[in-house]
């Protein structure tokens, strides 16, 4: 048997020629991009990598080697594709996929749309966003939010997207795909639940409680030592405070902000119920325009793949290929289609980017659906 220093010796030998060959390669790549370029071709030559990757898994002998070999070529054309990529944006030739980019965030009928009521975190989240001043209303429903920018009757819409503790707000991603609205900007802020009652009420008097479904959820550990209360669902916290100021019942109580309790002159009974002491939700500010800040540091994505073994790792490839961060992934069933996903993704980058360009190309081809959620 050979020494292992004499057969790294060997390995070491070959990477070198792998190395020359690959700068080689990128060269011919780079002056493949200026043809590209001064003809007006683009980068990505679907049909050539096909049958490059068809050519090279023949080219090796062992048929252990083949699936290798075919990774291995797969990853190579991506840099290459990516220096092109880079290349065209130097020329100013990058794909803004139909993003226009702003300095800051136009305004033309002056409102702002949230969900809910007075007090609720929605609003909150506004003014912390758009500041104390800002022009706006509210509506009952989410969709009702979309509806009014996509129709034009506000800029931007304010609505609530992941809990630190429950969750995602499924709802939400699922009209970011119904909708052709982007997301322009986020806004996390602390929630902190207290629970209301009307004033000379006390927590021994309370038999029902209203609130979200997301509240009554980040309140779990506090209701669970209450489990006579009857515990009733309704649109938004804060509607759910106005409900029981409405009904004037003692006996009702509301899961909900204490700006709220301000706002419909109710009482604290609890402070601080949310079981975990850094609640906090992220909101997401909506446009009907496709526009990204200029700064914009994060690409929202979501795509439908086949129901094949493989599908996803090849589209999770576009990432690492490309040396992009993937700071989020989420799946969501598709409607009327029994146990299929659709996923989201967050990343880090800029549609200017080559590499975030490149990555969307990919996963373009490799989708039966892709859109660009935002990029902000
Ligand atoms: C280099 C080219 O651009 C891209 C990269 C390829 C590669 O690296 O081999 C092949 C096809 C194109 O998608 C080319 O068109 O030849």
């Amino acid at each position: 048997m050979k020494e292992l220093s004499r057969i790294r010796e060997e390995i070491d030998g070959i990477d070198s020629q792998i190395a020359a060959l690959y700068e080689a390669r990128m060269q011919l790549t780079a002056e493949v991009a200026e043809y590209k370029l001064s003809v007006g071709k683009p980068v990505l030559d679907k049909a050539r990598e096909k049958e490059k990757l068809e050519k090279v898994k023949g080219l090796v002998q062992a048929e252990e080697n083949r699936y290798g070999v075919g990774e291995l070529f797969e990853q190579i054309m991506a840099l290459s594709r990516r220096r092109q990529y880079q290349m065209m944006i130097q020329h100013g030739q990058g794909n803004d996929m139909g993003f226009a980019q702003v300095d800051s965030l136009p305004f033309s009928t002056n409102k702002v749309v949230y969900q809910g009521t007075e007090g609720a975190y929605s609003q909150i989240a506004m003014k912390a966003y758009f500041g104390e001043a800002i022009d706006s209303y509210h509506v009952e429903t989410w969709r009702d939010a979309m509806e009014a920018i996509s129709s034009g009757q506000a800029d931007y819409a304010v609505l609530p997207i992941e809990n630190s503790s429950a969750g995602i707000v499924g709802e939400n991603f699922d009209l970011l795909v119904e909708y052709d609205n982007c997301i322009v900007a986020e806004q996390t802020i602390k929630v902190e639940h207290a629970l209301l009652g009307l004033p000379g009420s006390s927590i021994s008097d309370i038999t029902h409680v209203y609130s979200h479904p997301q509240a009554l959820m980040q309140s779990v550990d506090f209701l669970d030592m209450h489990k006579d209360w009857k515990q009733k669902k309704i649109e938004n916290t804060a509607m759910a405070a106005k409900k029981i100021v409405e009904d004037g019942q003692k006996c009702q109580a509301a899961i909900a902000s204490t700006v709220t309790a301000d706002i419909y002159g109710l009482e604290i009974l609890q402070n601080n119920i949310n079981y975990s002491d850094e609640n906090s939700t992220r909101f997401i500010i909506v446009s009907g325009k496709k526009i990204c800040l200029q700064e914009a540091k994060k690409v929202s994505i979501c795509f439908e793949i086949s129901h094949e073994s493989g599908s996803l790792y090849h589209m999770l490839s576009h990432f690492i290929f490309n040396n992009l961060n993937m700071v989020k992934i989420e799946s969501r069933p598709i409607k009327d289609k029994s146990f299929e996903y659709r996923f989201f993704v967050d990343m880090e980058g800029n549609l200017g980017d080559g590499a975030v360009q490149n990555a969307l190309k990919g996963l373009q081809e490799g989708a039966l659906y892709l859109k660009v959620l935002g990029n902000y």
